[in-house]
C-alpha cells in the first residue's frame, strides 16, 4: 500500500486550473522528487498534500486513510513534517534551543539531551550548539530546519527546495543526510530545482507541467526525454547535469 496517494486532485484558483486532474502515489520508503518548469503548481500540489489549501475535488490518503478533509496540524500528529524554503529556525535562540523546543514535549528529560547530541552531529552542528541560530551560514539554517523537522521521527518527509541556495559541497551534504533518513525508514517527497541533487537522492522523479503529471520515472529516464527537454525550453533543464558532472 502506498503512502501517501493523491487520486484525481484538483485546484482552482478563480479561474485558473493550477492543479490538473493530478494522481501521485509514495511507497512507503521511497525518495521521490517532483520537478517542473516555473508555474507548473510544485508548490500548490506540495500545499494540498500538507492541508494548507483544500483541494477543489480529489482525494487524499495517507497510510490508506482518506485525509482530504484533515487540517495540516492533524496530518503531522499522524506522521508528516515540513521543512519549508524559509526557514522557520528562532534566530535569538541557540542551536540547541532550537531543537530543544521542537522535541522537549516528546521525550523524557534524561533522554532528550542525548538525542539532541546525536541529532546535531548528524546534522553536522555539534560544534555550533551554543550559537545563535541566527549567526549560523544559510546551509546550517538549512540543515537546523531538516533537523527540527525529523526531530520527531516522520514517516513523510516534505521539502520545499532543501537546497535552495545553497554550494554544490552543502547540497551533496543534504543529499547524503535525505539518504541516511531514508535508510532509517523515512519516506520523503521533495520539490526541487536542483538536479545534483534529484540525481543523488531520487528512486523516482514526477514531472509536473501546467498542473498535470507530465512524466514520471527514474532520474536517466527523465532527462532522457525529449518531451520534457522541451517545456523547459528558455529555462535550466533537467538535461543540463548530465550524469558525469552533477557532481564535479
Ligand atoms: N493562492 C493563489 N492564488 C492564485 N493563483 C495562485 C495561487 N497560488 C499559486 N497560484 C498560481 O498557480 C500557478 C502555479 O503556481 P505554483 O507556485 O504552484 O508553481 P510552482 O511549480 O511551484 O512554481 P515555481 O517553481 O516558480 O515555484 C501559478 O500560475 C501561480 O500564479
Amino acid at each position: 500500500m502506498a503512502l501517501l496517494e493523491a487520486r484525481a486532485l484538483n485546484k482552482h484558483f478563480g479561474g485558473l486550473h493550477v492543479t490538473n486532474n493530478v494522481d501521485l502515489a509514495l511507497e512507503p520508503g521511497e525518495i521521490h522528487c517532483l520537478i517542473g518548469p516555473n508555474g507548473a503548481g510544485k508548490s500548490t500540489l506540495f500545499r494540498l498534500i500538507l492541508g494548507e489549501h483544500q483541494p477543489s475535488s480529489g482525494q487524499i490518503l495517507f497510510g490508506g486513510e482518506d485525509i482530504t478533509a484533515l487540517k495540516s496540524y492533524k496530518r503531522i500528529r499522524r506522521g508528516m513534517s515540513v521543512k519549508f524554503q524559509v526557514p522557520g529556525i528562532f534566530k535569538a535562540l541557540s542551536v540547541r534551543q532550537n531543537l530543544e523546543i521542537a522535541m522537549q514535549q516528546h521525550y523524557p528529560p534524561a533522554a532528550l539531551h542525548a538525542e539532541i547530541d546525536r541529532l546535531l552531529d548528524f546534522l553536522k552542528l555539534e560544534g555550533e550548539a551554543k550559537q545563535l541560530a541566527g549567526n549560523l551560514s544559510h546551509g546550517q539554517k538549512q540543515w537546523l530546519e531538516i533537523g527540527m523537522a525529523v526531530s520527531l521521527k516522520p514517516r513523510l518527509l516534505l521539502l520545499d527546495e532543501p537546497t535552495a541556495g545553497m554550494s554544490p559541497d552543502e547540497t551533496r551534504a543534504t543529499g547524503d543526510m535525505i539518504q541516511r533518513l531514508n535508510a532509517d525508514g523515512m519516506t520523503v517527497l521533495a520539490v526541487e530545482h536542483d538536479m545534483a541533487f534529484v540525481r543523488q537522492v531520487a528512486h523516482k522523479v514526477t514531472v509536473l507541467h501546467l498542473g498535470q503529471v507530465f512524466a514520471q520515472g527514474t532520474i536517466d529516464e527523465i532527462v532522457a526525454d525529449e518531451r520534457v527537454a522541451a517545456i523547459y525550453l528558455g529555462q535550466s533543464t533537467p538535461s543540463t547535469d548530465a550524469p558525469e558532472a552533477a557532481h564535479a
